[in-house]
């Protein structure tokens, strides 16, 4: 054993075993405060043995323990300091409680009660910003703290005409000026106290998410509903790796697809977005269990439509110029094994993580399909529809106890008419047949998407919502664009705001209203700002030091 001094502390740590290597420190001491950390650190100690060392600073998986007549001194110090401040609380309560007793002459039984429910809300102003950035990360998001503060404004007010809870407010801000542990642990207590008082009543937003980022289903505005919410509240992306855009698509997700993932040091991720080919095992890596997984379907004959206009020169549709032609021969000549040639069949289901292929008439395609279904409703809670895009964006609004404003969007990645074909009734036939699997996925989740929409919102509040929401949109577009509208590429002045070209489609984009005060502006302009775009942007804010050595072969 071995053993390292230094002047502020000495821990010994047991190493789980030889050669573990040192990626994930878990602590510091500043003072005498332990503080869990998720950090990258390149030490190795792949040539330690295993047994008991001793660190600064930092220690690895393994059991901390404090050594000698240094730890015993430490203790002291430690427990004097807290035991004074508990003390000092602890005066401090029975001189408000007296003074309320004597000033009030109440009850003692309901004073009690009061104290001890701590029914006070209080005032996060005064302890949130001083809780350490370190434990932040332990908290609740701040959508939460933020979203929960509104809740409780009533109460404030209510709380603040009680002179025993305004004192033992005044007590906690004292006491939270002299120990941010004290203070954190404060914010934690009542956080679950509200949390709890609250559930009945009130939800608490969600912002553990992922999307599964389906094919030509408007996934790229909800996209930019997910990347606005995150941002704005300064929750953490799990993006791709090397600053792309896909999570490695087509091939199935794997963990390590992710930038900063790292499965020693845990998961501190928020949402999960970009387009992958899903595969659960793996994302629960990534993301913890409390997560809300959704994603959105699109009725195969729409869908199948735009990707032929968009994948027209993936091999299987090179060959046609026409649908319509491509549907006449693809039983015969479709080739599943070439590459991309999946975006042609099933694409719903392959992107789901199964297996795309059918053959015409298939036996067990009732069985495959259920067996489908079946893993979809056990790994995701709600699944969207976007022919209903504005219906889904209310159901989701309820699902994650989100606001409307955080639901709200402009249609992104939209092709111009002039890109877009009718199709008939014989060829929407073609189609549903081509990808059966699909359809009986899309109209299993159509009729629990109706019947979700009667459980969570109710019909009517369901149409005054949509209504409202798109009020809303209008306001914004009345604000936020310069034309009012979507505009085709060649029609957008900031080239940064266009978005992605891609086969034969012509996908539009936004100009912006020039005449917007600071704040205002940066709003519209997330709202616009296409997903290649937005991906880089969030990448950049995350991992400032990759992104710079990725920037020239970005994409
Ligand atoms: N809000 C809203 N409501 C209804 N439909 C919408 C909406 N937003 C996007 N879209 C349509 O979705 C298509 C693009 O889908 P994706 O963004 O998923 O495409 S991609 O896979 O990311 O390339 C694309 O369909 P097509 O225009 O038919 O190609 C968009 O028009």
């Amino acid at each position: 054993m071995r053993k390292h001094h230094s002047s502020s502390l000495t821990v010994t740590v047991t190493l789980p075993e030889e050669g573990t290597q040192l990626d994930c420190w878990e602590s510091v001491f500043p003072g005498n405060l332990v503080i869990l950390k998720n950090r990258a650190a390149p030490q190795s100690v792949s040539r330690m043995n295993r047994g008991e060392r001793v660190y600064t600073q930092n220690h690895p998986t393994g059991r901390l323990q404090r050594s000698g007549r240094q730890t015993n001194q430490f203790l002291k110090r430690w427990f004097n300091s807290r035991y004074h401040l508990l003390w000092v609380l602890l005066l401090l309560l029975v001189v408000c409680f007296t003074i309320q007793m004597f000033g009030t002459q109440s009850p003692w039984g309901a004073k009690l009660t009061g104290l001890l429910l701590l029914r006070t809300s209080i005032s996060k102003q005064n302890l949130l910003p001083t809780v350490p950035a370190d434990l932040e990360h332990n908290q609740k998001p701040r959508s939460e703290q933020t979203t929960n503060l509104h809740r409780e404004s009533e109460e404030d007010e209510e709380s603040s005409h009680d002179p025993l809870l305004k004192c033992v407010q005044k007590v906690i801000n004292v006491v939270a000026g002299s120990g941010k542990m004290l203070i954190s642990t404060s914010t934690k207590v009542l956080n679950s106290h509200r949390n709890k008082s609250h559930s009945k009543e009130t939800c608490v937003p969600k912002s553990h998410i992922v999307f599964l980022k389906t094919h030509k289903t408007a996934s790229s505005s909800i996209l930019n509903i997910l990347y606005r919410y995150g941002e704005s509240r300064n929750l953490t992306f799990a993006l791709p790796r090397n600053k792309h855009s896909q999570m490695f698509y087509p091939t199935f997700f794997a963990s390590r697809f992710v930038e900063g993932f790292n499965s020693r040091c845990g998961r501190d991720f928020h949402i999960m977005c970009n387009h992958m080919r899903f595969r659960k095992s793996e994302v629960s890596k990534v993301m913890l269990q409390e997560t809300f997984y959704f994603s959105i379907l699109r009725h195969p004959v729409a869908m199948m439509e735009s990707i032929f206009a968009y994948y027209n020169t993936i091999a299987a549709f090179s060959k046609t110029r026409r649908l319509e032609d491509f549907l006449d021969s693809c039983w015969e000549d479709y080739k599943s094994s070439v590459r991309n040639n999946h975006y042609a069949h099933n694409v719903l289901a392959f992107d789901f993580g199964f297996d795309n292929n059918v053959a015409d008439g298939a036996e067990h395609l009732n069985e495959r399909a259920a067996e489908a279904v079946a893993a979809i409703e056990r790994d995701f809670h709600l699944v969207l529809i976007s022919d209903y895009f504005d219906e889904s964006m209310i159901l989701l609004k309820h699902a994650l106890c989100w606001s409307l404003e955080d639901v709200v969007s402009f249609r992104l990645n939209s092709r111009s008419e002039q890109t877009r074909h009718k199709v008939s009734a014989e060829t929407a036939e073609k189609i549903k047949r081509w990808n059966a699997l699909d359809w009986r996925i899309y109209l299993h989740f159509n009729a629990t998407f109706w019947h979700q929409v009667g459980s969570l919102v109710g019909q009517e509040q369901m149409k005054r919502e949509v209504s409202q929401l798109r009020e809303l949109r209008a306001k914004l577009a009345n604000t936020c664009l310069k034309d009012g509208g979507p505009v085709n590429p060649s029609k957008i002045k900031d080239p940064g705001l266009k978005p992605f070209q891609y086969g034969a489609a012509v996908i539009q984009g936004y100009n912006l209203n020039p005449h917007l005060d600071r704040d205002t502006r940066t709003k519209c302009l997330r709202l616009i700002t296409p997903e290649l775009q937005y991906t880089r942007l969030l990448y950049t804010k995350q991992f400032p030091d990759l992104a710079a050595k990725h920037t020239p072969k970005a994409q």
